[in-house]
């Protein structure tokens, strides 16, 4: 089949906020893949500081390849790789588009969560995700304690550190999701904590979500064969080839929640139909959020491929 492929690169509107700093800019390649039978588009949107590999070695993996491409070639890319993996199988005709699942949105950082909720609300979300750590840990205690006072009994609310929590910290936020009920607590502490993160998972009722820690199937592997029985945060996108992370989600109940990279169209719909084939729970998906770059949120993906330049 005829393989092309369009970088891109997309402001964030607003930017995203977390306690490593500002994300201001989505960079990712769009892949087409055309035979006799039709069309089809894959997204690769890595995100290397949780592991995936670099915007440029997806680039330069593109540059490699030659303008006819099989599915050998797809089946061979390697696991260091992973969003290139994605975005070529992704490209591959699959099942249609299940059902939707329920999603969560992001909350503003920040106080902002006390306002921003309501719209969100309004919206018909009932999960919502906050990320702490972006602010002074007395300020955001505060925060929750009044987000939990006005956010709906039905409400779930669920707190994103970035592992960006010192273990005081994640002690002190676990106590709060115990008195708050907080849905989950997702990466408080740095991949390298895992045993720590074990640890007190057994030591309060809120649940510990690991994202940074199993953001690539050789990672997921791992943190289920070392006895991580907690939630996994499994992103799609980067976690690398659709087909063995269906092996693997399909090998062991596991309690995931499926979230996005801040991706276009094309990969959130991949991304969607996964979440749908294998949530066995019923956790909200994390692909509500809108922070997008308008011009690369349409169904029409023909039309998105046109609105990017040939490389
Ligand atoms: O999971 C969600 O609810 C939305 C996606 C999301 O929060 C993230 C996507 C990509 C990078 C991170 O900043 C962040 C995360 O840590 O989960
Ligand atoms: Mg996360």
């Amino acid at each position: 089949m005829r393989f092309e492929f369009r970088p891109y690169s997309r402001a964030f509107n607003p930017p995203l906020l977390t306690c490593h700093g500002v994300w201001r800019i989505r960079r990712g390649i769009i892949v087409r893949l055309s035979d006799e039978s039709g069309v089809g588009f894959g997204e690769i949107a890595p995100l290397d500081w949780f592991g995936s590999e670099r915007v440029e070695d997806a680039i330069a993996f593109c540059q490699s390849l030659p303008s006819q491409i099989d599915r050998s070639l797809i089946r061979a890319i390697p696991a260091d790789l992973p969003a290139c993996q994605f975005g070529f199988e992704s490209a591959l005709p699959s099942v249609s588009r299940l059902e939707t699942p329920r999603m969560s949105a992001l909350l503003p950082p920040g106080e902002r969560a006390c306002q921003g909720w309501e719209t969100l609300w309004q919206q018909g979300y009932r999960t919502f995700k906050w990320k702490i750590g972006v602010n002074a840990i007395g300020d955001e205690l505060k925060t929750l304690k009044q987000l939990a006072e006005w956010l709906p009994n039905n409400a779930k609310l669920r707190l994103d550190a970035n592992a960006g929590l010192t273990v005081e910290q994640a002690h002190q936020w676990l106590e709060a999701g115990d008195t708050y009920n907080i849905e989950f607590i997702e990466q408080p502490l740095p991949v390298d904590q895992f045993e720590t993160m074990v640890a007190l998972s057994q030591q309060y009722a809120t649940t510990i979500a690991l994202d940074e820690s199993v953001a690539t199937l050789r990672q997921l592997q791992t943190c289920y064969d070392h006895g991580w029985r907690g939630i996994f945060v499994i992103k799609p996108a980067i976690a690398g080839s659709p087909a063995r992370l269906r092996q693997f989600c399909q090998q062991h109940s596991i309690d995931a929640v499926f979230s996005s990279v801040f991706e276009t169209a094309i990969a959130r719909e991949a991304g969607l139909n996964l979440a749908a084939e294998l949530s066995c729970g019923d956790r909200a998906v994390g692909y509500g959020t809108t922070h997008w770059f308008t011009d690369l949120v349409t169904e029409n993906f023909e039309e998105l491929w046109q609105r990017l330049s040939p490389c």
